[in-house]
Order: C-alpha cells, then sequence, then structure tokens
C-alpha cells in the first residue's frame, strides 16, 4: 500500500466517516429494490400528469396507504421525487425515467435487473466467486437465457428483450453516427434481440438490409420492431445459435454479446462471424471497457454482475485485442459511442 491510496493508512483514516461511506454502499441492494417498487407500482406513471398524494398514488397503485407514503419519501430522498408538501409528491428528471413506454425509460432495466433471475443470482454472488462461476444452474436450474427461453418465463423474457432495447437507446444514436458503412449492403445484429441496434442503423442509411439472429423465443420481437418502424421489407429475424451458425453479411453488430461469455466461446461466436465474412468484411463490437485499475469504473461493476448472472465478463482492450486475433479479425478503430460504452470496429484478416 502506498500513502497516495485514500483510506490505506488506518492511523490516518476517519472510523466514522469510513464507517458511513461503508453502510452507504451497503444500502445499495435496498436502493436497488425501492427503484424496482416504484417501477412495479407503475409511480411515475401515475404521477406524469402532476403531483399527487401518497393516498392518490395509493388507490391508484393498488397499494397500501402508509407503506406507499413511506416509499415515495424514501424516493423523494433520493431524488426521483419531489416533494411538494402535505404528503403530496411530483416526478423529477430522473423518476421520469421510471415512466412505462417513454423515450429513454429505463422502467424494463429497473424491473429485470431487481426481479426473480436477477435477484435470486445476487443472492448467489460469493458462492460465484468462490468457484469462479455464475451459479445459475443452482439458483434458477438453468443459465440465464435456457431460464429465460423457459416458456413460463415469457414475461420475464420480454422484459428482458425490452430492458436490453431501453439501455440500447443509451448507445446506438452514437454507434451509428460513428460506424463506418462504406461499401456495406447487409448488415447482420448477431445476438440482437429486439434489433433496435440494426433498425437504427438501417433507418440512417436506406440502401442497407438487416438481419438480426437471435434465439428463437426472441426473435419474434425483432420482427415486430421491424414492423413498427416501417423497415420490414428490409429486415428479416433468423432464429439460430451463434455457437453454430452466422449468416453472411458486410458487416455485423456484436453489442453487448460478448461480455455474456467466456473467452472459449467469444472466439467460437467470433470465429463464425469470420466463417461468414468475405475478406475485409467488417464488424463493430459495442461493450465497456474496462479501464486504470483503482479509479472509480462502471465497467468493473458491471463485470461483477456478469459474473453472477453468466459465464462472461466485462474486459479491458488487451483482451479483446487477444480475442480478436483469435478469431481471425483485427481491431481497426476504437471510439466512445455512449453510456459508457465503446465501439471496437474490426477488420477480417
Ligand atoms: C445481453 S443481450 C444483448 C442484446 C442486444 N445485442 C442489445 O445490445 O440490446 C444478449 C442477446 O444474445 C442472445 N443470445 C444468447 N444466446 C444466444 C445464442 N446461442 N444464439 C443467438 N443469440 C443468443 C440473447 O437472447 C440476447 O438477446
Amino acid at each position: 500500500m502506498t500513502d497516495e491510496m485514500p483510506g490505506a493508512d488506518s492511523t490516518r483514516s476517519d472510523p466514522a466517516a469510513d464507517a458511513t461511506a461503508v453502510m452507504d454502499l451497503l444500502v445499495g441492494g435496498g436502493i436497488a429494490q425501492i427503484l424496482h417498487a416504484v417501477a412495479a407500482l407503475h409511480i411515475a406513471d401515475h404521477l406524469a400528469d402532476g403531483a399527487l398524494t401518497a393516498d392518490e398514488v395509493a388507490e391508484r397503485a393498488g397499494s397500501h396507504a402508509q407503506a406507499t407514503y413511506r416509499l415515495l419519501r424514501a424516493a423523494s430522498s433520493l431524488g426521483l421525487l419531489s416533494y411538494e408538501g402535505d404528503r403530496r409528491f411530483g416526478l423529477t428528471g430522473r423518476g421520469r425515467l421510471l415512466r412505462d413506454g417513454v423515450p429513454g425509460s429505463l422502467r424494463s432495466l429497473v424491473l429485470v435487473q431487481t426481479g426473480h433471475a436477477h435477484w435470486r443470482l445476487w443472492g448467489h454472488f460469493p458462492e460465484a466467486v468462490r468457484h469462479g462461476a455464475s451459479q445459475a444452474r443452482e439458483a434458477l436450474g438453468a443459465d440465464v437465457f435456457e431460464y429465460f427461453a423457459r416458456p413460463e418465463n415469457a414475461e420475464e423474457a420480454a422484459l428482458f428483450s425490452s430492458a436490453m432495447a431501453d439501455m440500447s437507446g443509451l448507445v446506438t444514436q452514437g454507434a451509428v453516427a460513428a460506424v463506418d458503412t462504406t461499401d456495406v449492403a447487409t448488415v447482420v445484429d448477431v445476438g440482437g434481440a429486439e434489433g433496435q441496434f440494426v433498425l437504427a442503423l438501417m433507418a440512417a442509411e436506406p440502401r442497407l438490409h438487416g438481419q438480426v439472429l437471435d434465439l428463437p423465443h426472441v426473435v419474434e420481437g425483432a420482427r415486430r420492431e421491424a414492423g413498427n418502424r416501417g423497415l420490414s421489407d428490409r429486415f428479416s429475424a433468423v432464429a439460430g445459435d451463434f455457437f453454430t451458425e452466422v449468416p453472411a453479411a458486410d458487416l455485423y453488430l456484436l453489442k453487448t454479446v460478448l461480455h455474456d461469455w467466456d473467452d472459449e466461446q467469444c472466439t467460437a461466436i467470433l470465429r463464425n462471424c469470420r466463417s461468414a465474412a468475405h475478406d475485409g468484411g467488417r464488424a463493430l463490437v459495442v461493450e465497456m471497457i474496462i479501464g486504470d485499475i483503482g479509479k472509480p469504473d462502471f465497467a468493473t461493476l458491471s463485470d461483477m454482475g456478469m459474473l453472477a448472472m453468466t459465464n462472461g465478463m466485462e474486459r479491458d482492450l488487451d483482451e479483446f485485442d487477444a480475442l480478436f486475433a483469435a478469431s481471425g479479425w483485427r481491431r481497426d478503430k476504437t471510439y466512445p459511442v455512449g453510456g459508457g460504452y465503446h465501439g471496437m470496429e474490426l477488420v477480417a484478416v
């Protein structure tokens, strides 16, 4: 330990401030469930037209009046709601992000990340660290994608796809603006969920034809989304397995797919893309990139989520380059695309 590391020298630390700091970290799980309750009870939707009293919110939400008042009070202390006096609460900018079906909404993401599958997996997190692997089989009886594919989990799976779509909004604009589509006519969004990324690219470039490759229970959502955007004539969705085969294309999009898998599995996915690509073909990988250790870095926290949920991980640039080199790709350009994500453009070698 060096003198430069804050708190490294316990003789100089402030025990009371340190205890408060640790307790602030500890309450993070409870805060996540406060977000869950606000989202699940549609509190932000009830307040969309103006401030209401806690009793009025409880009546609309079908929830207990005093418990709802306490929830709204806590949410206002977190900056999700404003307090207008006399037990009346209004929406803040942050709270508005918990509305259902509005542009930029994070409601589905909140619901899925605080819902059954994710929460159970966090409950097994110390075991995941002990064994170096997600405890999904112990917690859910299946890996997370098998779990979502089960008919009885269809509602949670739909929420997961829509959460991915909500998150996509944060980065697709930046990626669409930055990616080089010179000489590109066909694009496959590998593990593309509802196709937010490829559809945004197609909307920006009317000559592009796009496809989503995803699991059978997911692709119908992508077809529906293409229809909603009036892009069905240039779009198709393929139900398949990216470990088996990937359709041919000029450009592959892999957005937050590699972080779900270990190195061997990532190499298999990237090799399948390389086999289907022509020489000089391109791919765009969008992921968080882990930066300098010891500095605040959201990617390292997301990495813990990947350990809890999947076989995957967040990676630093050297780790990405090793994957690309092992699978017939070379990284050509790297740029931030917003929301803490980076685009890494690859060329087939
Ligand atoms: C983390 S999500 C990313 C979705 C999308 N690319 C995005 O960024 O919004 C991973 C996606 O991979 C899909 N997936 C998982 N296993 C797959 C497989 N073996 N073959 C094809 N898709 C798969 C999932 O269904 C899910 O849609």
